[in-house]
Protein backbone atom coordinates (compact mmCIF):
# COMPACT_ATOMS: atom_id res chain seq x y z
CA UNK A 1 0.00 0.00 0.00
CA UNK A 2 2.03 3.15 -1.28
CA UNK A 3 0.90 6.30 -2.85
CA UNK A 4 3.21 7.91 -5.06
CA UNK A 5 3.26 11.96 -6.30
CA UNK A 6 5.16 13.74 -8.29
CA UNK A 7 5.35 17.47 -8.95
CA UNK A 8 7.66 19.66 -11.75
CA UNK A 9 9.87 22.41 -11.39
CA UNK A 10 9.48 25.54 -13.02
CA UNK A 11 11.60 28.27 -15.07
CA UNK A 12 10.55 31.64 -14.38
CA UNK A 13 9.98 33.22 -18.35
CA UNK A 14 9.30 37.02 -16.58
CA UNK A 15 8.73 38.41 -13.14
CA UNK A 16 9.92 36.51 -10.46
CA UNK A 17 10.88 38.63 -6.97
CA UNK A 18 8.30 41.36 -8.43
CA UNK A 19 6.05 39.12 -8.72
CA UNK A 20 6.06 38.73 -4.66
CA UNK A 21 5.15 42.69 -4.79
CA UNK A 22 1.97 42.64 -6.94
CA UNK A 23 3.48 42.62 -10.39
CA UNK A 24 2.86 39.80 -13.26
CA UNK A 25 4.79 36.73 -13.77
CA UNK A 26 4.87 34.22 -16.30
CA UNK A 27 6.30 30.33 -15.77
CA UNK A 28 6.07 27.25 -16.94
CA UNK A 29 6.65 24.16 -15.78
CA UNK A 30 10.02 21.93 -16.39
CA UNK A 31 9.85 18.29 -17.22
CA UNK A 32 11.97 17.47 -13.70
CA UNK A 33 9.91 16.20 -10.96
CA UNK A 34 10.40 15.75 -7.18
CA UNK A 35 9.17 12.51 -6.10
CA UNK A 36 7.24 11.57 -2.14
CA UNK A 37 6.30 7.98 -1.47
CA UNK A 38 4.13 7.61 1.33
CA UNK A 39 3.09 4.31 3.41
CA UNK A 40 1.53 3.75 6.10
CA UNK A 41 3.27 0.61 8.29
CA UNK A 42 1.17 -2.58 8.40
CA UNK A 43 0.93 -4.51 11.58
CA UNK A 44 4.28 -7.00 11.17
CA UNK A 45 6.09 -3.59 10.81
CA UNK A 46 5.62 -2.95 14.50
CA UNK A 47 6.63 0.71 13.66
CA UNK A 48 4.93 3.87 15.56
CA UNK A 49 7.20 6.35 14.54
CA UNK A 50 7.18 8.81 11.33
CA UNK A 51 10.15 8.16 9.95
CA UNK A 52 11.54 10.22 6.34
CA UNK A 53 14.17 9.80 4.27
CA UNK A 54 15.83 12.60 2.49
CA UNK A 55 17.52 11.00 -0.79
CA UNK A 56 18.83 13.99 -2.24
CA UNK A 57 21.02 14.94 0.39
CA UNK A 58 21.52 11.74 2.39
CA UNK A 59 19.72 12.32 5.68
CA UNK A 60 16.99 10.42 7.41
CA UNK A 61 14.98 10.94 10.53
CA UNK A 62 12.73 9.32 12.73
CA UNK A 63 10.10 10.32 15.43
CA UNK A 64 8.13 8.53 17.33
CA UNK A 65 4.50 9.39 17.30
CA UNK A 66 4.30 9.87 21.50
CA UNK A 67 7.47 12.81 20.35
CA UNK A 68 5.53 14.85 18.51
CA UNK A 69 1.89 14.76 20.75
CA UNK A 70 3.91 15.81 23.43
CA UNK A 71 5.66 18.64 21.30
CA UNK A 72 3.12 19.80 18.71
CA UNK A 73 0.50 21.58 21.02
CA UNK A 74 -2.06 21.54 17.93
CA UNK A 75 -1.40 18.19 16.65
CA UNK A 76 -4.72 16.49 15.62
CA UNK A 77 -6.38 20.09 15.68
CA UNK A 78 -5.97 20.79 11.97
CA UNK A 79 -8.85 19.56 8.99
CA UNK A 80 -6.42 18.76 5.76
CA UNK A 81 -9.64 20.38 3.78
CA UNK A 82 -8.95 23.79 5.22
CA UNK A 83 -5.02 24.75 5.07
CA UNK A 84 -3.75 27.19 7.64
CA UNK A 85 -0.58 28.71 8.42
CA UNK A 86 1.99 27.54 11.15
CA UNK A 87 1.45 29.09 14.42
CA UNK A 88 4.11 31.40 15.96
CA UNK A 89 3.76 28.51 18.90
CA UNK A 90 4.04 25.56 16.54
CA UNK A 91 7.14 27.47 14.15
CA UNK A 92 8.86 26.75 17.56
CA UNK A 93 8.42 23.67 18.66
CA UNK A 94 9.22 22.15 15.31
CA UNK A 95 11.88 24.16 15.34
CA UNK A 96 12.92 22.87 18.56
CA UNK A 97 12.59 19.40 16.51
CA UNK A 98 14.65 20.10 13.97
CA UNK A 99 17.27 21.88 16.33
CA UNK A 100 17.26 17.85 18.45
CA UNK A 101 18.48 16.24 14.53
CA UNK A 102 21.43 18.48 15.40
CA UNK A 103 22.15 19.05 11.53
CA UNK A 104 25.80 19.31 10.27
CA UNK A 105 26.82 23.10 9.49
CA UNK A 106 26.48 22.18 5.59
CA UNK A 107 23.44 21.26 6.23
CA UNK A 108 21.84 23.74 8.00
CA UNK A 109 20.30 25.33 4.63
CA UNK A 110 18.11 22.05 4.35
CA UNK A 111 16.42 23.18 8.14
CA UNK A 112 13.15 24.85 5.93
CA UNK A 113 12.63 22.01 4.41
CA UNK A 114 12.16 19.75 7.15
CA UNK A 115 10.19 21.60 9.10
CA UNK A 116 7.90 21.92 5.67
CA UNK A 117 7.49 18.63 5.82
CA UNK A 118 6.50 18.33 9.55
CA UNK A 119 4.37 21.23 9.63
CA UNK A 120 2.35 19.56 6.15
CA UNK A 121 2.57 15.97 7.38
CA UNK A 122 0.98 16.98 11.00
CA UNK A 123 -1.06 18.79 9.53
CA UNK A 124 -2.40 16.76 7.20
CA UNK A 125 -2.43 13.39 8.48
CA UNK A 126 -1.85 14.12 12.18
CA UNK A 127 -0.58 11.79 14.08
CA UNK A 128 -0.59 8.76 12.02
CA UNK A 129 3.32 6.64 11.92
CA UNK A 130 4.35 6.26 8.45
CA UNK A 131 7.48 6.08 5.96
CA UNK A 132 7.83 8.97 3.66
CA UNK A 133 10.73 8.86 0.61
CA UNK A 134 11.96 12.18 -1.16
CA UNK A 135 13.88 12.23 -3.83
CA UNK A 136 14.14 14.50 -7.11
CA UNK A 137 15.86 15.27 -10.28
CA UNK A 138 15.78 18.63 -9.60
CA UNK A 139 19.27 20.62 -8.67
CA UNK A 140 18.30 21.86 -4.72
CA UNK A 141 18.46 25.52 -4.53
CA UNK A 142 19.20 26.55 -7.91
CA UNK A 143 16.15 28.76 -8.76
CA UNK A 144 14.40 25.63 -10.08
CA UNK A 145 11.66 25.73 -7.78
CA UNK A 146 12.60 22.28 -5.42
CA UNK A 147 11.08 24.04 -2.66
CA UNK A 148 7.36 23.74 -4.75
CA UNK A 149 7.71 20.87 -6.28
CA UNK A 150 8.65 19.41 -2.45
CA UNK A 151 5.51 20.88 -1.00
CA UNK A 152 3.33 20.07 -4.04
CA UNK A 153 4.11 16.24 -4.44
CA UNK A 154 4.31 15.95 0.06
CA UNK A 155 0.86 17.63 0.08
CA UNK A 156 -0.38 15.15 -2.94
CA UNK A 157 0.74 12.48 -1.22
CA UNK A 158 -0.60 12.91 2.06
CA UNK A 159 -4.10 14.23 0.62
CA UNK A 160 -4.69 11.24 -1.22
CA UNK A 161 -4.21 9.13 1.92
CA UNK A 162 -6.16 11.67 3.80
CA UNK A 163 -10.08 11.51 4.46
CA UNK A 164 -10.50 14.73 2.71
CA UNK A 165 -10.05 13.25 -0.74
CA UNK A 166 -11.93 10.47 -2.52
CA UNK A 167 -10.17 9.23 -5.36
CA UNK A 168 -9.83 6.13 -7.50
CA UNK A 169 -7.35 3.51 -5.81
CA UNK A 170 -7.85 1.12 -8.17
CA UNK A 171 -6.35 3.64 -11.14
CA UNK A 172 -3.60 2.61 -12.95
CA UNK A 173 -0.50 4.23 -13.33
CA UNK A 174 -0.46 8.52 -12.94
CA UNK A 175 -3.40 10.69 -12.24
CA UNK A 176 -4.00 13.82 -11.18
CA UNK A 177 -6.83 15.62 -9.62
CA UNK A 178 -9.82 17.35 -10.31
CA UNK A 179 -9.42 21.47 -10.03
CA UNK A 180 -11.31 21.72 -6.71
CA UNK A 181 -9.06 18.84 -5.47
CA UNK A 182 -5.93 20.74 -6.93
CA UNK A 183 -6.65 23.76 -5.45
CA UNK A 184 -6.56 21.85 -2.25
CA UNK A 185 -2.70 20.57 -2.68
CA UNK A 186 -1.82 24.06 -3.79
CA UNK A 187 -3.08 25.67 -0.77
CA UNK A 188 -1.39 23.89 1.05
CA UNK A 189 2.21 23.92 -0.72
CA UNK A 190 1.68 27.60 -0.36
CA UNK A 191 1.81 26.65 3.65
CA UNK A 192 4.83 24.34 2.88
CA UNK A 193 6.40 27.25 0.93
CA UNK A 194 5.84 29.84 3.14
CA UNK A 195 8.14 28.16 5.76
CA UNK A 196 10.92 27.57 3.02
CA UNK A 197 10.91 31.11 1.31
CA UNK A 198 9.78 33.32 4.04
CA UNK A 199 7.41 35.29 1.42
CA UNK A 200 6.89 33.18 -1.50
CA UNK A 201 4.46 34.82 -4.12
CA UNK A 202 2.66 31.51 -4.89
CA UNK A 203 4.05 31.39 -8.43
CA UNK A 204 6.40 27.82 -7.87
CA UNK A 205 3.64 25.80 -6.39
CA UNK A 206 0.76 27.24 -8.85
CA UNK A 207 2.48 26.31 -11.74
CA UNK A 208 4.18 22.88 -10.32
CA UNK A 209 0.52 21.77 -8.96
CA UNK A 210 -1.72 22.75 -12.19
CA UNK A 211 0.98 22.32 -14.82
CA UNK A 212 1.88 24.01 -18.45
CA UNK A 213 2.60 27.41 -18.57
CA UNK A 214 0.93 30.27 -16.33
CA UNK A 215 0.57 33.74 -16.14
CA UNK A 216 0.00 34.80 -12.22
CA UNK A 217 -0.09 37.93 -10.22
CA UNK A 218 -1.38 38.43 -6.80
CA UNK A 219 -2.27 34.81 -6.43
CA UNK A 220 -4.48 34.66 -9.58
CA UNK A 221 -3.53 32.59 -12.51
CA UNK A 222 -4.45 32.82 -15.68
CA UNK A 223 -3.15 29.35 -17.98
CA UNK A 224 -1.34 30.73 -21.34
CA UNK A 225 -1.53 28.70 -24.55
CA UNK A 226 1.20 28.20 -26.12
CA UNK A 227 1.02 29.77 -29.97
CA UNK A 228 5.36 29.27 -30.55
CA UNK A 229 7.69 26.44 -29.92
CA UNK A 230 9.45 27.48 -27.09
CA UNK A 231 13.25 25.96 -26.49
CA UNK A 232 15.23 27.05 -23.55
CA UNK A 233 18.16 26.39 -22.19
CA UNK A 234 18.67 25.95 -18.74
CA UNK A 235 22.40 26.55 -17.71
CA UNK A 236 23.19 25.79 -13.98
CA UNK A 237 26.29 27.58 -12.27
CA UNK A 238 26.08 25.82 -9.21
CA UNK A 239 26.43 29.14 -7.42
CA UNK A 240 24.60 28.37 -4.29
CA UNK A 241 22.28 30.68 -2.49
CA UNK A 242 19.29 31.35 -0.54
CA UNK A 243 15.49 32.21 -1.89
CA UNK A 244 14.46 33.64 1.44
CA UNK A 245 17.39 35.90 2.14
CA UNK A 246 17.27 37.18 -1.32
CA UNK A 247 13.75 37.95 -1.03
CA UNK A 248 13.93 39.61 1.54
CA UNK A 249 16.75 41.65 0.25
CA UNK A 250 14.65 42.61 -2.66
CA UNK A 251 12.06 44.12 -0.09
CA UNK A 252 14.38 45.90 2.39
CA UNK A 253 15.60 47.77 -0.94
CA UNK A 254 11.88 48.12 -1.77
CA UNK A 255 11.53 49.55 1.43
CA UNK A 256 14.63 52.11 1.12
CA UNK A 257 13.59 52.99 -1.99
CA UNK A 258 9.75 53.18 -2.44
CA UNK A 259 9.31 55.02 -5.51
CA UNK A 260 11.98 53.96 -7.71
CA UNK A 261 11.30 50.36 -6.79
CA UNK A 262 7.82 50.57 -7.46
CA UNK A 263 8.71 51.91 -11.04
CA UNK A 264 11.07 48.51 -11.27
CA UNK A 265 8.08 46.58 -10.42
CA UNK A 266 5.50 48.22 -12.50
CA UNK A 267 8.03 47.66 -15.28
CA UNK A 268 8.55 44.05 -15.29
CA UNK A 269 4.54 43.96 -14.75
CA UNK A 270 4.34 45.77 -18.17
CA UNK A 271 7.24 43.33 -19.90
CA UNK A 272 5.76 39.72 -18.49
CA UNK A 273 2.41 41.08 -20.10
CA UNK A 274 4.13 41.46 -23.23
CA UNK A 275 5.89 38.11 -22.69
CA UNK A 276 2.50 36.43 -22.22
CA UNK A 277 0.90 38.04 -25.07
CA UNK A 278 3.57 37.49 -27.51
CA UNK A 279 3.79 33.89 -26.86
CA UNK A 280 -0.29 33.79 -26.85
CA UNK A 281 -0.53 35.17 -30.43
CA UNK A 282 -1.31 33.45 -33.60
CA UNK A 283 2.11 32.84 -36.17
CA UNK A 284 1.58 32.55 -39.53
CA UNK A 285 5.20 31.86 -40.38
CA UNK A 286 8.69 31.01 -39.67
CA UNK A 287 9.23 34.32 -39.82
CA UNK A 288 6.96 35.34 -37.55
CA UNK A 289 8.18 33.26 -35.42
CA UNK A 290 11.68 34.52 -35.70
CA UNK A 291 10.18 38.41 -34.93
CA UNK A 292 8.54 36.75 -31.63
CA UNK A 293 11.60 34.77 -30.54
CA UNK A 294 13.41 39.01 -30.96
CA UNK A 295 11.15 40.42 -29.27
CA UNK A 296 11.11 37.82 -26.24
CA UNK A 297 14.92 37.78 -26.55
CA UNK A 298 14.81 41.87 -25.77
CA UNK A 299 12.25 41.51 -23.48
CA UNK A 300 14.36 39.06 -21.10
CA UNK A 301 17.25 41.18 -21.25
CA UNK A 302 14.56 44.19 -20.24
CA UNK A 303 14.40 42.08 -17.30
CA UNK A 304 17.38 40.72 -16.17
CA UNK A 305 18.49 44.41 -16.24
CA UNK A 306 15.66 45.04 -13.97
CA UNK A 307 16.94 42.05 -11.98
CA UNK A 308 19.96 43.78 -11.58
CA UNK A 309 18.99 46.72 -10.15
CA UNK A 310 16.68 44.45 -7.47
CA UNK A 311 20.49 43.48 -6.61
CA UNK A 312 19.65 39.62 -7.64
CA UNK A 313 22.07 39.17 -10.28
CA UNK A 314 25.41 37.96 -10.07
CA UNK A 315 29.07 38.54 -11.37
CA UNK A 316 28.98 34.69 -12.90
CA UNK A 317 25.28 35.61 -14.44
CA UNK A 318 26.67 38.41 -15.76
CA UNK A 319 29.64 35.82 -17.35
CA UNK A 320 27.15 33.26 -18.78
CA UNK A 321 24.73 36.56 -20.18
CA UNK A 322 28.31 37.96 -21.91
CA UNK A 323 28.92 34.28 -23.28
CA UNK A 324 25.28 33.68 -25.16
CA UNK A 325 25.63 37.48 -26.42
CA UNK A 326 27.88 36.35 -28.60
CA UNK A 327 25.87 34.12 -30.83
CA UNK A 328 23.60 36.75 -29.96
CA UNK A 329 21.51 34.98 -27.70
CA UNK A 330 19.41 36.33 -24.92
CA UNK A 331 19.78 35.28 -21.12
CA UNK A 332 18.38 36.09 -17.99
CA UNK A 333 18.33 34.74 -14.35
CA UNK A 334 15.64 32.42 -13.37
CA UNK A 335 14.11 31.99 -10.13
CA UNK A 336 15.90 33.96 -6.86
CA UNK A 337 18.71 34.68 -8.93
CA UNK A 338 22.07 35.60 -6.59
CA UNK A 339 23.76 32.31 -8.80
CA UNK A 340 21.48 29.13 -9.47
CA UNK A 341 20.00 28.87 -13.20
CA UNK A 342 19.86 30.94 -16.30
CA UNK A 343 17.45 30.63 -18.57
CA UNK A 344 18.45 31.16 -22.93
CA UNK A 345 16.18 31.61 -25.26
CA UNK A 346 17.06 29.51 -28.35
CA UNK A 347 15.97 29.77 -31.44
CA UNK A 348 13.41 26.80 -32.15
CA UNK A 349 12.93 26.62 -36.04
CA UNK A 350 16.36 27.37 -38.00
CA UNK A 351 17.62 23.90 -36.83
CA UNK A 352 21.05 24.04 -39.21
CA UNK A 353 22.10 27.69 -37.63
CA UNK A 354 20.54 26.36 -34.32
CA UNK A 355 22.24 23.12 -34.35
CA UNK A 356 25.85 24.72 -34.50
CA UNK A 357 24.88 27.88 -32.45
CA UNK A 358 23.59 26.03 -29.81
CA UNK A 359 26.09 23.40 -29.39
CA UNK A 360 28.88 25.62 -29.91
CA UNK A 361 27.70 27.91 -27.07
CA UNK A 362 27.02 24.98 -24.95
CA UNK A 363 30.81 23.93 -25.26
CA UNK A 364 31.61 27.01 -24.45
CA UNK A 365 29.33 27.49 -20.87
CA UNK A 366 30.78 23.63 -19.90
CA UNK A 367 34.00 24.71 -19.81
CA UNK A 368 33.34 26.96 -17.38
CA UNK A 369 32.63 24.03 -15.54
CA UNK A 370 28.62 25.34 -15.77
CA UNK A 371 25.81 22.73 -16.31
CA UNK A 372 23.73 22.91 -19.40
CA UNK A 373 19.91 21.19 -20.09
CA UNK A 374 17.62 21.99 -22.82
CA UNK A 375 14.42 21.83 -20.77
CA UNK A 376 11.24 20.74 -22.37
CA UNK A 377 8.78 23.01 -20.72
CA UNK A 378 5.40 23.29 -20.63
CA UNK A 379 4.47 19.99 -19.32
CA UNK A 380 2.35 18.42 -16.69
CA UNK A 381 1.56 19.42 -12.95
CA UNK A 382 1.43 17.43 -10.22
CA UNK A 383 0.22 13.60 -10.54
CA UNK A 384 -0.35 10.64 -8.04
CA UNK A 385 -0.15 6.69 -8.99
CA UNK A 386 -1.51 4.08 -6.41
CA UNK A 387 -0.46 0.92 -5.49
CA UNK A 388 -0.99 -2.60 -3.62
CA UNK A 389 -4.12 -1.35 -2.82
CA UNK A 390 -6.71 -3.32 -3.60
CA UNK A 391 -10.19 -1.87 -5.75
N1 LIG B 1 14.39 16.94 -2.55
C1 LIG B 1 14.57 17.67 -1.46
N2 LIG B 1 15.02 17.13 -0.30
C2 LIG B 1 15.20 17.88 0.80
N3 LIG B 1 14.95 19.21 0.87
C3 LIG B 1 14.50 19.82 -0.25
C4 LIG B 1 14.27 19.09 -1.46
N4 LIG B 1 13.83 19.94 -2.39
C5 LIG B 1 13.77 21.17 -1.80
N5 LIG B 1 14.18 21.12 -0.53
C6 LIG B 1 14.21 22.27 0.42
O1 LIG B 1 14.09 23.45 -0.36
C7 LIG B 1 15.27 24.27 -0.25
C8 LIG B 1 15.60 24.91 -1.58
O2 LIG B 1 14.60 25.86 -1.89
P1 LIG B 1 14.90 27.28 -2.49
O3 LIG B 1 16.02 27.94 -1.76
O4 LIG B 1 13.61 27.98 -2.58
O5 LIG B 1 15.47 26.95 -3.97
P2 LIG B 1 14.70 26.31 -5.22
O6 LIG B 1 13.25 26.30 -4.87
O7 LIG B 1 15.00 27.23 -6.34
O8 LIG B 1 15.30 24.98 -5.45
C9 LIG B 1 16.35 23.33 0.24
O9 LIG B 1 17.34 24.02 0.97
C10 LIG B 1 15.56 22.38 1.13
O10 LIG B 1 15.29 22.97 2.40
C1 LIG C 1 12.04 34.98 -6.31
C2 LIG C 1 10.71 34.27 -6.50
O1 LIG C 1 9.91 35.06 -7.40
C3 LIG C 1 10.92 32.89 -7.15
C4 LIG C 1 11.82 31.99 -6.36
O2 LIG C 1 12.05 30.78 -7.05
P1 LIG C 1 13.15 29.72 -6.54
O3 LIG C 1 12.78 29.32 -5.15
O4 LIG C 1 14.48 30.41 -6.57
O5 LIG C 1 13.06 28.58 -7.49
C5 LIG C 1 10.02 34.17 -5.16
C6 LIG C 1 8.53 33.81 -5.23
O6 LIG C 1 7.86 34.18 -6.23
O7 LIG C 1 8.03 33.20 -4.29
MG1 LIG D 1 12.08 27.80 -3.96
Amino acid sequence: MEVRARAPGKIILAGEHAVVHGSTAVAATIDLYTFVSLRFPTPEDNNDALQVQFKDVDLEFSWPVGKLKEVLPELGSKSASTPSSCSLETTKAIASLVEELNLAESKLGLASGISAFLWLYTSILGDKPAKVVVNSELPLGSGLGSSAALCVALSAALLSLSDSLKLDFSHQGWQTFGDSELDLVNKWAFEGEKIIHGRPSGIDNTVSTFGNMIKFRSGELTRIKTNMPLKMLVTNMKVGRNTRALVSGVSERAVRHGSAMSSVFKAVDSISNEVAAIIQSPVSDDLAITEKEEKLGELMEMNQGLLQCMGVSHATIETVIKTTLKYKLATKLTGAGGGGCVVTLLPAYDLVLAGTVVEKVIAELEECGFQCLIAGIGGRGMEISFSGFSA
